[in-house]
């Protein structure tokens, strides 16, 4: 298993060029699944859950072609499976986008549950209520879901009284093919279901509203191919982002979409830095500044995302004054409180808030990754921790981060892989 490690590092400079978004690149990577001509993906982030993806789609019999950087052309002309097993969907959550596509491609599907995880206990309850509401007969059987339709799906008036990214995602694919029209009220807004209503309308899909809390889907009979660009990643743009003002730094994130990460920016101005945004890139610079603990509470888009949260419950332990951050959409999103603690973070959790106590003098340690953007906390308190801090248990983060020590490398920052 690998480890990094992590040197006090020089305050951050230079430009980062921002990957393909994971969040985006799975649910479009599954739209090829409602077609029977090829689709062609460029831009996405080579990532440990876009191989876990490409490997679930092959089991149902999808053909891959991955002949150049960042570029997947996924075919499914026809399928040769209705299964996503437990074996594949444990290690990724998002598998349960295949259930929505494969029961509107081939009117069954047979879904391993994914169950929890470290940061909750994620249920797909929203998932199978939409289908259902569409004509889906749902059944759980030995871990599994197990639905099926006769005929096509039927377009379908859905309330969801959970915002929730991946089950808007689910039933819009589902509904794009569905007979009639199906409307999403209470929908997630987030950037990456934009994305997703946008490549499936390029595939013939009809869809409005999309960013809005109501999507229209009116459903069409067939869909076709598709060359899709994902969209930048906000979430790690973000993490770049805290990584330069923890570490004093001034540093240029390229190829980004700074209009999807406007609670993230307003936040960091609080914090004391000073952000400049253009087209397609945002410039921090912390430099001879000082760093300003914020009160942070996670909410759905356009609110400040939970995926942001643990790299600013870092920034807080070092930054001057008190630090609250609320996480509301996760029950269990603190595991890197107790890791920063042993770094000498001064953080406190009280129910679902954890307060610093404000310019913590951080130690490395030897500190264990629990989840995504837990490890990359742990990283930004790393860069300024003295000593060594040896994080394990990193396949979590490569995950999610592509390239990761490369691209702080080339921002400075002392970051090593090892294997253990
Ligand atoms: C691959 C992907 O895009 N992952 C993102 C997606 O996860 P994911 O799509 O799994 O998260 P959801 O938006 O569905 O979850 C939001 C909340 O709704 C609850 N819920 C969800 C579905 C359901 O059927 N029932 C239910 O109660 C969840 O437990 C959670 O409390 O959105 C999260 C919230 O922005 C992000 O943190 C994840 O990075
Ligand atoms: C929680 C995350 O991802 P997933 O939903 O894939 O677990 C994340 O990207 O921070």
């Amino acid at each position: 298993m690998d480890k990094l490690i992590i040197k006090k590092s020089p305050p951050l400079a230079g430009d980062v060029v921002i990957s393909g978004a994971k969040n985006a690149a799975l649910p479009l990577l599954m739209t090829s699944l409602l077609t029977s001509e090829p689709c062609r993906y460029t831009n996405v982030p080579a990532l440990r859950d876009i191989n876990t993806t490409v490997a679930l789609l092959k089991e149902l019999g999808v053909g891959v072609v991955e002949d150049e950087k960042n570029t997947v052309t996924l075919h499914a002309e026809t399928l040769s499976s209705d299964t996503a097993s437990y074996e594949l969907v444990r290690t990724m959550r998002a598998s349960i986008l295949v259930l929505g596509p494969l029961l509107a491609r081939l009117g069954t599907a047979n879904v391993s549950l994914p169950g929890g995880c470290a940061i909750g206990a994620r249920p797909v309850n929203l998932h199978l209520a939409g289908l259902e509401k569409m004509g889906a007969n749902i059944q759980v059987d030995e871990g599994y879901v197990r639905a099926s339709v006769d005929g096509r799906l039927k377009g379908a008036r859905i309330f969801m009284d959970i915002v929730s990214v991946g089950a808007t995602e689910n039933l819009m694919m589902a509904a794009a093919l569905a007979d009639g029209e199906t409307v999403i009220e209470n929908a997630a807004r987030e950037p990456e279901i934009v994305d997703l209503a946008n490549c499936l309308n390029s595939m013939g899909a009809k869809i409005t509203g999309a960013g809005s809390d109501k999507i229209r889907i009116q459903g069409v009979e067939t869909l076709h191919g598709c060359d899709y660009r994902v969209l930048p990643d906000r979430i790690e743009t973000g993490t770049y982002l805290v990584a330069a003002a923890v570490t004093g730094g001034h540093v240029r994130c390229l190829k980004a979409a700074p209009e999807t990460l406007d609670a993230v920016l307003s936040k960091l101005q609080q914090a004391g830095a000073t952000v400049t945004t253009g087209e397609d890139w945002i410039e921090l610079d912390m430099r001879g500044k000082t760093l300003t603990a914020v009160k942070v509470k996670t909410a759905p888009h356009p609110g400040f995302p939970t995926d942001m949260q643990a790299q600013f419950v870092a920034l807080n332990a070092v930054a001057k004054g008190t630090g609250v951050i609320t996480e509301t959409i996760f029950e269990n999103r603190f595991m890197h409180v107790p890791e920063l603690q042993r770094m000498g973070a001064e953080i406190e959790l009280e129910t679902n808030s954890a307060v610093s106590k404000g310019e913590s003098v951080l130690k490395g340690a030897p500190v264990m990754a629990t989840d995504l953007r837990a490890s990359a906390s742990l990283i930004i308190a790393g860069l300024v921790a003295d000593g060594e801090t040896h994080i394990s248990r990193i396949y979590h983060l490569d995950r999610g981060y592509e390239a990761i020590e490369q691209k702080l490398g080339g921002l400075g920052a002392n970051v090593t892989r090892a294997s253990e």
